[in-house]
């Protein structure tokens, strides 16, 4: 049985259901004592020829052997069935629902969870903790259930009843129980950290086969299939050393208890033959006294199994524990507004920004503006800022409190959720998901109309390549999209963004895997269907945000000057020179990246 935070409620929250199964627990543990009974009272007609029926000496006959022995027998047997079906279904089930519950709050709290907590917790790790983890809490919670109370009922009864036969060897039979309950709590906590090392372990492992799964292309291209190998084993290998570590100790544990149990026989079969052979017990009596014995076993290695499943079960929760309880910390401050019918305004006002676990200010006092409805373009070199600074538009960091504003309003007191509805974004990673191209261009709005699909499609210019392919927009695109070539993915990633027609679309070198003639058909269409509606493209060559109203051009997390194209051309010596280099570029055949 395991407690904690984050499990204590389902006890509650499934309180009737368990309940019900505890009472069919008990009657079955009740049940299940009156056959030790039924042994002495065959034996000692058997030996004797007379039985006690109701306190009253009765010859032993055909009539009383059916009547007080087989036919009790019979419904026993029945009422145990029954009983054990109801159990399992109560308890059983429970776990399944709560597994369900705790699975649901989890992947909730994970989609809560900056990209802070991503970069940190691997998608291996993640993933181990929905499967091998929960199926631990939906084993421990419910044969941990029965367990406990298996143990407990099933076992005081036995003991009792053992108690009144004889106090003085069911006293010398508990003695190995007293030592094995110290040497079992010991124990339990060296397989908690057992098991959560085999778990880490586990993680690792999955950790490695998911990256190198999306990674295939790069491990081929390297021919790199070796080395990767090689790694995977010994990781494999560590894998199977945490088990093996596990399965001994909790093997040893086994070992212990099946060693209490035999000396227990040893001690009743000895001290209990000697007791006959004193008279002070009859041949009955004995095997009704081992009876409770056998029936007091299953309590025994219960306790063992519980306080194996338990240290499994703790561990497993402490790991979901610690996703369930990693602080949201992207969050809506209290008393947020809604940013209702958006504009499309941004300022930055002197902002400086550094990553959570940054060691340097990746923006440097920043400050401009972009009026609703401008387009804008934002250039630099290679890990400038660019895509950082339009993160932050998204709110997937948090910003300092006075120098972010959206339509003037600071970014803080607006809700998170409006800011993201009012953006659409081509992020530089375009993720597409494994759906059809429809449903990808369609993942923005709850509902979409095929022409305005279409319609999306062939401003991005992929309708033709879409209608080229045997199943059209129902084609279903693979894992990560890798059915269609890097410039379909961009401009599919493109269509889903313009179909949103948010106020504020942003494009992170979003038309860097296209050609020249697709790319100034593309930008043609931007400027035709987004007119009136804020625009911001990143890119790295100056030919694709020139027509803009407004260029952004940073250096070193600053931003150096802001204006449009022809103005910074003659007033700002480091973009004039930046201008001219990719020209000489151009003119040589290279490809003027900067
Ligand atoms: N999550 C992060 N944590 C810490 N540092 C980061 C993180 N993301 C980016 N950086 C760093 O911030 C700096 C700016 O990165 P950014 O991606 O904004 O640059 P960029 O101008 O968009 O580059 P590129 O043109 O290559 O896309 C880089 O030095 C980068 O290493």
């Amino acid at each position: 049985m395991i407690f904690g935070k984050h499990i204590n409620r389902y006890y509650l929250k499934n309180a009737p259901i368990l309940l019900l199964g505890l009472a069919a627990l008990i009657a079955v543990d009740y049940f299940q004592l009156i056959i030790p009974e039924l042994y002495r009272m065959l034996i000692n007609g058997i030996n004797s020829g007379s039985v006690l029926v109701s306190g009253q000496s009765a010859a032993f006959t055909k009539e009383v052997l059916m009547q007080n022995i087989c036919l009790p027998m019979i419904g026993i047997v029945f009422a145990m069935v029954v009983g054990r079906f109801l159990w399992r279904i109560c308890f059983f089930g429970a776990a399944i629902r709560v597994e369900t519950d705790l699975r649901n709050r989890m992947f909730d709290h994970s989609k809560n969870l900056s990209q802070a907590y991503y970069q940190v917790n691997k998608v291996g790790n993640l993933m181990s903790l929905y499967t091998n983890d929960l199926d631990t809490i939906q084993e421990c919670f419910g044969e941990g259930i029965l367990m406990f109370c298996d143990a407990l009922f099933l076992g005081v009864l036995a003991f009792l009843k053992m108690w009144q036969m004889d106090q003085g060897l069911t006293l010398l039979a508990m003695i190995p129980a007293a030592i094995m309950l110290v040497i079992g709590n010991i124990m339990g906590k060296v397989l908690t950290r057992k098991w959560e090392e085999r778990q880490q372990a586990f993680s690792d492992l999955s950790d490695f086969a998911q990256e190198n799964f999306s990674g295939i292309a790069v491990i081929k291209a390297f021919v790199k299939e070796l080395k990767e190998l090689m790694a995977f084993r010994k990781l494999n290998e560590q894998n199977e050393e945490a088990n093996v570590v596990y399965t001994k100790f909790s093997t040893l544990l086994n070992m212990l208890v099946t060693a209490f149990v035999e000396s227990v026989i040893c001690i009743i079969l000895g001290y209990g033959g000697y007791l006959v052979y004193q008279g002070r017990f009859n041949a009955g009596q004995l095997v009704e006294y081992i009876g409770y014995f056998s029936a007091i076993v299953w309590p025994i290695m219960a306790i063992s199994m519980l306080i194996e499943k338990t240290s499994r079960g703790k561990a497993s929760l402490n790991r979901i524990s610690e996703l369930l309880d990693a602080e949201i910390d992207v969050a809506d401050q209290p008393g947020v507004e809604e940013l209702r019918d958006a504009k499309g305004g941004v300022e930055f006002r002197g902002l400086t920004f550094r990553y959570p676990d940054g060691e340097y200010d990746v923006l440097k006092n920043v400050s401009f503006a972009i009026q609703p409805g401008e387009s804008v373009g934002i250039v630099g070199k290679t890990g400038v800022g660019k895509t950082t600074l339009v993160d932050l538009i998204l709110r997937t960091y948090n910003v300092p409190d006075g120098t972010l504003f959206i339509d003037g309003k600071d970014v803080n007191q607006l809700s998170i959720h409006s800011v993201r509805a009012a953006c659409a974004y081509v992020p530089q990673d375009n993720f597409l998901f494994s759906d059809t191209i429809s449903n990808n261009i369609a993942f923005g709005l709850d509902e979409a109309d095929q022409s305005e699909i279409v319609r999306a499609a062939t401003l991005a210019d992929v309708n033709d390549n879409i209608a080229g392919f045997k199943e059209g927009y129902r084609t279903v695109l693979g894992e990560r999209g890798v059915t269609v070539s890097g410039g379909q993915k961009q401009r599919i990633s493109i269509a889903r963004a313009l179909l949103k027609n948010a106020p504020i679309l942003i494009l992170d070198d979003s038309v860097s895997a296209v050609d020249t003639r697709t790319e100034k058909v593309i930008l043609q269409n931007l400027r035709q269907s987004r007119a009136g509606k804020t625009t911001i493209l990143i890119a790295h060559r100056i030919s694709t945000v020139e027509q803009m109203d407004k260029i952004v051009y940073m250096e070193d997390g600053e931003v150096v000057a802001v204006g449009p194209h022809d103005e910074l051309y003659a007033a700002c010596a480091d973009y004039r020179r930046m201008v001219d280099l990719q020209r000489l570029e151009d003119e040589m055949g290279g490809n003027g990246n900067v």
